[in-house]
C-alpha cells in the first residue's frame, strides 16, 4: 500500500469527522479554555456612562490655561457620580471610573494642578480637550459581535465575556477521547517490570495533549495482544460515547500487531494506513460507528509526534474551531547541514534558537522514535519534505514549535 502524504492524510482523517460536539451552557467560572459554541454579543454598553481615566479634576477644556483658577464644587467618585453641572471658571473632583459630570470634556490630571484637596486648584499645566475622558461604549456598544463561535476562551476572552454581562456561556461538550494502549509487554509506571516488560507511558502523553486541546479522557487501560481483550476494550470506547477512539501500538506489520484487524472486527472502515512520515510511519484511521478512530504507532516519540499532527486538529475540529487543518509550522532555518530526504516526510526532534537571521532549529544527531528524552529536550519539530534535496546550515527550513 503507498504511503499517504501528510496533508493528503490530515484532510482525509478530518473529512471523516462526523461533526462538532453538543452544545452546553456552563457558568462562566467553567468556562476558561472552553471553545464557544455560538457568536457571542455583548448585553451591554461598555462603559455605560463617560467617565475619567485618571484622578484629578474633571474641567472645561477651554479653561486649562496655565495659571488660571478654578473653583471645586465638589467630587465624582466610581460608584457615586456629581450631582450638578460645571460651568466655565470651575472643577469637580474626580477619581479614575466616575463618571464625568455634565458641562466638563476634559480631566486635569492631579499632577498637573497645586491646591490639591482645597476649594480651589490652580492650573499648572494644560491638557488638549477631551483628555483622559473615556467616552460611553469606548470598549463595546449593546449587541456587537464580541466573540465568534469557534473562540478558546483565554483570560481575554472570559473578562470580555463577563464584562458584556453574561453569567453563563455556550460552549462546545469537551470531545471524549477514549485512549487505549495495547502490547503484552507493558506495565504501568510503579508496577514491577518483569524480564521482557516495559513501562507504559504512551497513554499518558497522549493524555496531556487531549487535554490541552480542550478534550476529556477516557482511559482504557493496557489490552492485551489478544482480540478478546481488544473487542472488549474497543466496546467500552463505543459505551462511553467516546468521539475518538485513539489506539496506541500494535499498527505495524509484526505478527503480534492486532489492533487493525481488532478494529476491522469491531465494524471499522478504514481510512488510510501509513503515513509518508517519520516517525510515525504506521499510522491508521478510520471510522467506527459515530467514533473517529486513529491508531497510533507504539513508538513513543511516533505516538505523540502523530498526536501533534493528527489528534489535535481532529479535537479542534470537533470543537468547532476554525481551520482545524491549518499549517501550524513556521518558518525558520537549518541549524546544521542535512543529507537528502527519502518518500517519508522527517519531523527531527530539534533545538531552536533565535538568531540575528531568524529562528534557527538544529536537529538532533540522534532520532530513534523510541528516545522520548531528546523529545522532551526538543523545542520543535524541524521539517524535512519528502525528497528534500541535501541541505546546508543556514537553508530555510519549517518547524513546529513544541513548547
Ligand atoms: N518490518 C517492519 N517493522 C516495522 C515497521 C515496518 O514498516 N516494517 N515499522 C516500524 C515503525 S516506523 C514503527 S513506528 C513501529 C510501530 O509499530 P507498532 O505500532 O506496531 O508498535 P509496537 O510494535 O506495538 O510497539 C513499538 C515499540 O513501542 C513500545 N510501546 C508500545 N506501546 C507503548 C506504550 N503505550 N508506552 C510505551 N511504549 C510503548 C513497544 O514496546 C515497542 O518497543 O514498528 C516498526 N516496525
Ligand atoms: O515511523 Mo516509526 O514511527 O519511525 O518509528
Amino acid at each position: 500500500m503507498a504511503l499517504t502524504p501528510v496533508p493528503v492524510a490530515l484532510r482525509a482523517l478530518l473529512d471523516s469527522v462526523p461533526g462538532r460536539t453538543p452544545i452546553e451552557t456552563l457558568p462562566l467560572a467553567q468556562c476558561a479554555w472552553r471553545v464557544l459554541g455560538a457568536d457571542l454579543a455583548a448585553l451591554r454598553t461598555q462603559p455605560p456612562f463617560a467617565n475619567s481615566a485618571m484622578d484629578g479634576y474633571a474641567v472645561r477644556g477651554d479653561d486649562l490655561v496655565p495659571g488660571a483658577e478654578l473653583r471645586v464644587l465638589g467630587e465624582s467618585a466610581a460608584g457615586r457620580s456629581f450631582d450638578g453641572s460645571v460651568a466655565a471658571g470651575e472643577a469637580v473632583r474626580i477619581f479614575t471610573g466616575a463618571p464625568i459630570p455634565e458641562g466638563a470634556d476634559t480631566i486635569l490630571i492631579q499632577e498637573n494642578a497645586d491646591g490639591v484637596g482645597s476649594a480651589a486648584i490652580t492650573v499648572r499645566e494644560g491638557a488638549p480637550k477631551g483628555k483622559f475622558i473615556r467616552k460611553a461604549g469606548l470598549d463595546f456598544s449593546e449587541g456587537d459581535q464580541l466573540l465568534a463561535a469557534g473562540t478558546r476562551l483565554d483570560s481575554a476572552a472570559l473578562g470580555l465575556a463577563a464584562a458584556a454581562g453574561h453569567p453563563a456561556l455556550a460552549v462546545r461538550r469537551k470531545p471524549l477521547v477514549a485512549i487505549l494502549a495495547t502490547g503484552d509487554e507493558l506495565v504501568l509506571p510503579g508496577e514491577p517490570v518483569g524480564p521482557d516488560q516495559i513501562v507504559a507511558s504512551n497513554s499518558f502523553a497522549l493524555a496531556a495533549l487531549v487535554e490541552q486541546a480542550g478534550g476529556s479522557v477516557l482511559d482504557l487501560g493496557i489490552a492485551r495482544d489478544d482480540h478478546a481483550d481488544l473487542a472488549a476494550r474497543i466496546g467500552q470506547a463505543r459505551d462511553a460515547g467516546a468521539d475518538v477512539l485513539v489506539t496506541l501500538g500494535g499498527a505495524s506489520v509484526g505478527a503480534h500487531d492486532l489492533v487493525q484487524e481488532a478494529l476491522k472486527r469491531a465494524g471499522m472502515d478504514l481510512g488510510f494506513w501509513k503515513i509518508a512520515m517519520r516517525p510515525g510511519k504506521p499510522m491508521m484511521t478510520g471510522r467506527l460507528g459515530p467514533m473517529v478512530a486513529i491508531g497510533l504507532p507504539g513508538n513513543p516519540v511516533s505516538s505523540i509526534v502523530c498526536g501533534h499532527l493528527f489528534v489535535v486538529p481532529v479535537i479542534e475540529a470537533l470543537l468547532g474551531m476554525p481551520s482545524p487543518e491549518r499549517d501550524r509550522s513556521e518558518p525558520g532555518l537549518l541549524g546544521r547541514d542535512m543529507p537528502a530526504n527519502d518518500e517519508r516526510e522527517d519531523y527531527l526532534r530539534s533545538s531552536l534558537v533565535l538568531t540575528e537571521a531568524g529562528w534557527e532549529a538544529t536537529p538532533f544527531e540522534r532520532q530513534d522514535s523510541s528516545m522520548l528524552g531528546l523529545l522532551a529536550r526538543a523545542q520543535a519539530l524541524a521539517i524535512r519534505p519528502v525528497f528534500a534535496p541535501a541541505a546546508r546550515k543556514g537553508d530555510p527550513c519549517r518547524f513546529i514549535r513544541l513548547r
